[in-house]
Order: structure tokens, then C-alpha cells, then sequence
């Protein structure tokens, strides 16, 4: 019997395709994960911007998540953005449904400034969905929020890393310098020990839905067996070429590339 090793996510969608469930599903092809998905809120949204947002009935997500447990294995999860908070807690009673790795992208204001998630389900992301989690990957504006802590300094960044798994339960939490100046190095606290992962920073604007892609090729690599260091390992390389190589389409942010990785298509591409 062959087997296939299978990806979840729990999204809003980007028509444009290079955030959200867009962006996830590529990454787990790209990966060879067979992908799932889970849609939370349909998002109208592109390079430039959010232009509306549309949220699935609750009984909706609560059929959809049934339609996953009943019939397919999971072998790892992530979940993006999840905006309302009645949404989370139906999330978090079916997350121990099913034995699988969690990750979680804690989606909460779009790189355009737009806001992806309601102020009052803050809350339940920290109570409720937080101490489900294998592994949560904020970037800096997330960090403080869930934190409450300004963060400034690298040490800022591990500290933040650390008291989101000692104070509010995660299994280990990855604080991302997608927003700092300098090199992109990102550090992961694993429970034990703090991890950096680093990479030049590159000079495009064309980073949409780059937490995305990151989380998206974790889970992935996750869902493959391998150990949490590698797996970050692993998807800080495929998301770096990923922007590398990022698309110079449409008027605002472009998309990143979820086939940078590929050496045929990287070296001919830009
Ligand atoms: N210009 C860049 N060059 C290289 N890596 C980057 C760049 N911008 C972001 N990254 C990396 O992309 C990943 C996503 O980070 P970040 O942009 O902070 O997340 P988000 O998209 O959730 O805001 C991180 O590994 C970060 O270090
Ligand atoms: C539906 C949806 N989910 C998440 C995001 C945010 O994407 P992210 O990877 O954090 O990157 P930016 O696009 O904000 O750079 C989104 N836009 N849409």
C-alpha cells in the first residue's frame, strides 16, 4: 500500500492567490502533501489589499471540519486566519478530534494594514487554541499582541518566544523578524532551548502571504515526520527562495513563488 502523507488547512481565502488557503494548498502540493482545506471566511482581497470579507455560517465550518474527520487521516494541521472567536472555539472542541500536529499562524492585521481578525477573539486564541498547538508562528506585531509586551531587541524576540509557550501553553512558538530591520532571523523556543534560523533579507516588496508559505511548509514537513527544528529548518530555506524568486504581479505586494525550490524553475524564472 503506497502511502500519502496528508495536510490540513483552516483558512480564509486570497482570489489572488498568494495568501490564505491559496497559498497553503501550493505549498503542500508543492511539498507532495496531499492538501485539505477548511474554509473560515471567503476574502475579497489581491496584492493591493482587502476589499471585503465574508464569513462562513458557524454550522458551515462545524460541517465542513465533520466532512475532514469522517473520511481522511490528518497527519498535521495549521490553521491561518480564523476571525471571529465563535469561530475558534468550534475550531478548538474539534482540534483533539482528530491526533494530528498543530501549527498555528495567528493571523491578525494583512501585511496591507487590513484587519483579518475581531478584536474580542484575542482572547480565545489565547485560552482556547493556544495550548492545542504544537507550534504557533507570530510575527512581531502577533508576538506583542498575544504577549502584551513591546518588542524591540532580539532578546525581545526570545523572550516573547518563551513566555508564549511557558504562560499560555503552546507547544513551542516561533517569533518571526519578517518586520525588523536587518537580516530575517526568526527564533524558535522549542521548550527547551531557544533556536535561530536566519537568512539574508531580500530586497523586493513582494511578500504577500509570506507567513503563509512559512507555515504551510512546516505543517508540511511536520506531517512528514520530520523532528519541529527541521521542519523550521527546512521551511525558512523554502520560504527564503520563495521570496527570492517572488512574482512581480498585480499593483500592490506580489505573491511569493511556491516554486522557487524547484532548481529547473529558479534558475530560468527572473
Ligand atoms: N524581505 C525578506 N527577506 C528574507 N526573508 C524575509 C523577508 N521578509 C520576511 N522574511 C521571512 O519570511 C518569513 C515570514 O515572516 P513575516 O514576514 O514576519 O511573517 P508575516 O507574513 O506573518 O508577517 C520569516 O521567516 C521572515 O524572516
Ligand atoms: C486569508 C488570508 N490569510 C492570511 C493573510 C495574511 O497573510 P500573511 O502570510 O501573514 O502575509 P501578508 O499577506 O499579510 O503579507 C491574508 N492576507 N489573507
Amino acid at each position: 500500500m503506497n502511502h500519502v502523507t496528508c495536510a490540513l488547512t483552516i483558512a480564509g481565502t486570497d482570489p489572488s492567490g498568494g495568501a490564505g488557503i491559496q497559498a497553503d494548498l501550493k505549498t503542500f502540493q508543492e511539498l507532495k502533501c496531499y492538501g485539505m482545506s477548511v474554509i473560515t471566511s471567503a476574502v475579497a482581497q489581491n496584492t493591493t489589499g482587502v476589499k471585503d470579507i465574508h464569513h462562513l455560517p458557524l454550522d458551515f465550518l462545524e460541517k465542513q471540519l465533520q466532512s475532514i474527520s469522517e473520511d481522511m487521516p490528518v497527519h498535521a494541521l495549521k490553521t491561518g486566519m480564523i476571525a471571529q472567536k465563535d469561530m475558534m472555539k468550534v475550531i478548538a472542541e474539534w482540534i483533539p478530534e482528530i491526533n494530528a500536529y498543530y501549527v498555528m499562524d495567528p493571523v491578525m492585521i494583512s501585511q496591507s494594514g487590513d484587519s483579518l481578525s475581531e478584536e474580542e477573539s484575542r482572547e480565545v486564541l489565547r485560552k482556547q487554541l493556544l495550548p492545542l498547538t504544537s507550534l504557533v508562528t507570530p510575527n512581531i506585531p502577533e508576538a506583542e499582541e498575544i504577549t502584551g509586551k513591546r518588542i524591540e531587541t532580539e532578546e525581545d524576540m526570545k523572550e516573547a518566544a518563551e513566555a508564549i509557550v511557558k504562560n499560555f501553553g503552546a507547544g513551542a512558538a516561533l517569533v518571526k523578524g519578517g518586520h525588523r530591520a536587518g537580516a530575517a532571523i526568526d527564533y524558535l523556543f522549542d521548550g527547551n532551548e531557544i533556536h535561530a534560523f536566519e537568512s539574508e533579507r531580500i530586497q523586493t516588496e513582494n511578500t504577500h502571504g509570506t507567513g503563509c508559505t512559512y507555515s504551510a511548509a512546516i505543517t508540511a514537513y511536520l506531517a512528514q515526520g520530520l523532528s519541529l527544528v527541521e521542519a523550521v529548518k527546512q521551511a525558512k530555506y523554502f520560504v527564503t527562495e520563495a521570496i527570492r524568486y517572488s512574482f512581480d504581479l498585480g499593483h500592490g505586494s506580489g505573491p511569493t513563488n511556491h516554486f522557487a525550490t524547484r532548481e529547473e524553475v529558479s534558475n530560468k524564472w527572473i
